[in-house]
């Protein structure tokens, strides 16, 4: 079985791309599974894609390991773009889902659903030691609902109703997720291109 080793330490992302690739093929491990020695990677860019290098290529030199990495965040057009790469740490450092999803309907509160358009963008990035990275996007856009609805998914994943729905992401099965998200679609982009350039893929 393929292993791939996913530059994280978020057990929301670890899941999404459990649900993502196919599981008998593939085994995805996380910096969760790996032993605490390795070196955290600062976040100092300011775009999604210079995140997602700095993770990819920083873990990947550390364990010699092809690696992918995703930078990815809520941008809300009512608030110019916020929380967009500051998403985890919108509140705080503690990286609380509850408190960033209290501190955004607080920024709304009155604002009209017209007026909450918001869209999960996510970079991902593959990095293999001595080649160069490949970065693949992928976007989901949709609303901001007035309160948090459902138990799946992470992050602003409840309040977040995307185009063509009548349910938050929250609500959506790991699958459903999956095949619309932000993260799903960049990692799709990332399949067609390997397979295309004929590399060893991942799937
Ligand atoms: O509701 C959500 N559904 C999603 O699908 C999603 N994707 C991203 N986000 C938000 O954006 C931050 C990423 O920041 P981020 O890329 O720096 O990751 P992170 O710091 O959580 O983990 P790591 O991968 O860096 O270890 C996350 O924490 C979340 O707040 C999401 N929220
Ligand atoms: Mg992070």
């Amino acid at each position: 079985m393929k292993k791939i080793l996913i530059a994280t330490k978020n057990k929301g992302k670890v899941d999404d791309f459990r649900a993502i690739f196919d599981q008998d093929r593939v085994e995805i491990i996380s910096l969760l599974d790996l032993d605490s020695s390795i070196e955290d990677i600062e976040e100092t860019g300011e775009t999604f894609s210079e995140n997602a290098i700095l993770k990819a290529e920083g873990i990947a030199e550390q364990m010699n390991l092809p690696v992918l990495a995703d930078d990815s965040g809520l941008s809300i057009d009512y608030l110019d773009g916020r929380p967009g790469v500051y998403s985890a740490r919108y509140a705080g450092s503690d990286k609380d889902d509850q408190r960033n999803i209290e501190k955004v309907l607080s920024e709304l509160e009155g604002v009209p659903l017209e007026k909450r358009g918001a869209s999960f963008i996510c970079a991902l990035a593959f990095a293999v030691p001595g080649k160069e990275t490949i970065v693949k996007y992928g976007k989901c856009s949709g609303v901001i609902v007035e309160e948090p609805i459902g138990e799946n998914g992470f992050g602003y994943d409840p309040i977040f109703m995307p185009d063509g729905y009548n349910l938050t992401m929250a609500q959506l099965s790991p699958e459903e997720k999956g095949r619309i998200s932000h993260r799903g679609k960049a990692l799709k982009e990332m399949a067609a291109w390997l397979e295309l350039e004929g590399k060893e893929g991942f799937d």
